[in-house]
């Protein structure tokens, strides 16, 4: 088996996660990668004795990796998925870090999980991401191509409210006056689109939700829309620029551009545990259960 094997930080744990994750990969023969500036900490704290082929862009990563495993938090697992794009290969999230919604497998079940990856004693947790074009758009914005959890307009140098004109496959649908907008996957629905009050969705279900940030309009509502709807987005401001992101990506765009938001006609594939499901996760994370009332 051919694993690839990516990271974000080096922690004082990194170490501890690394010794479990190789044990049991060397144990099973595989084939092992490391990213490059991972791999180069990893070099440079004298952790690893041997030496490992490396992949430093999306571009070096070929097609033939059977596992791809991100360490760290969700925002690692984010920038996981801009590796692997549409290549299939699926992604396994070791949580070094706090919430763990997209990274599931913890510290302590290193041991007992990651072999199950040999035996195929897993699911697949197919997920939809977004695309984002316009008009001018760069080559160099390739990185920020692809969302995960959601694409997010929002204003730039000033507190005053952007408007954001919006359109669902030509039809108009609304001016959101407000801090933002996000048009949210299922699997962002448990990031940012919650704290601004838009419902969970489970990761299989073909709906994306648009949900205002702040909106000064009080009726404004998170609205849940059919996944293969083409999102038209145009922002008006005071100011000259407004922010874009595409999960923890983000670039300044001039206002009255018009942003095109669709699905992308691949998915990214996440690694399910039985012991790990994304209900588990959600019932673990959100505290459900735990109100001794009921
Ligand atoms: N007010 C907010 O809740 C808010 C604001 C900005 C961004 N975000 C989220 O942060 C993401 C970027 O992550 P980052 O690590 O670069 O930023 P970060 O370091 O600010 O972390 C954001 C938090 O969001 C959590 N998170 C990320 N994806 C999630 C998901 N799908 N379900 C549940 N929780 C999730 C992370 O675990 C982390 O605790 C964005 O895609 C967005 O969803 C949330
Ligand atoms: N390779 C790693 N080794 C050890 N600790 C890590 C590693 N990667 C991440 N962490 C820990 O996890 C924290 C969060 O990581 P990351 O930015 O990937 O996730 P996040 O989006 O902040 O999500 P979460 O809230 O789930 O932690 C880091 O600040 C660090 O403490």
């Amino acid at each position: 088996m051919k694993i690839a094997v990516y990271g974000q930080y080096y922690k004082d744990n990194t170490e501890d996660i690394i010794i479990k994750v190789l044990e049991v990969l060397n144990n099973h023969n595989a084939e092992i990668a490391f990213e490059t500036n991972f791999y180069n900490v990893l070099i440079e704290n004298n952790f690893l004795n041997i030496t490992y082929p490396t992949f430093a862009s999306h571009k070096e990563l070929e097609s033939g990796f059977d596992m791809f495993i991100s360490i760290g938090g969700d925002g690692t697992m984010l920038r996981a998925a801009t590796f692997v794009r549409d290549k299939n290969i699926p992604i396994l999230g070791i949580n070094a870090g706090r919430l763990g919604f997209l990274a599931t497998v913890q510290q302590e079940d290193i041991e007992k999980l990651l072999p199950l990856i040999f035996t195929k004693e897993y699911k697949i947790s197919s997920r939809t991401l977004l695309s984002l074009n316009y008009e001018g758009k760069d080559k160099e914005l390739e990185d920020l191509d692809y969302a995960l959890n959601e694409v997010t307009v929002s204003r730039k140098d000033t507190t005053s409210m952007i408007t954001i004109e919006t359109r669902l496959n030509g039809d108009y649908l609304n001016s959101y006056w407000a801090d933002g907008l996000i048009i949210s996957t299922p699997t962002g629905s448990t990031g940012y689109s919650l704290s601004c009050g838009g419902p969970i969705l489970t990761p299989d279900v073909n709906s994306l939700v648009v949900t205002p940030i702040a909106p000064h309009n009080l009726n404004a509502r998170p609205l849940v829309i059919p996944d293969d709807t083409d999102i038209e987005l145009i922002v008006s401001s005071r100011e000259e620029q407004h922010l874009v992101s595409l999960d923890s990506r983000i670039i300044a765009i001039d206002v009255e551009t018009k942003l095109c938001i669709k699905k992308t006609d691949f998915k990214i594939h996440l690694v399910e545990f039985p012991q790990e499901k994304f209900l588990d996760t959600l019932r673990k994370k959100l505290l459900w259960g735990e109100d001794k009332r009921n």
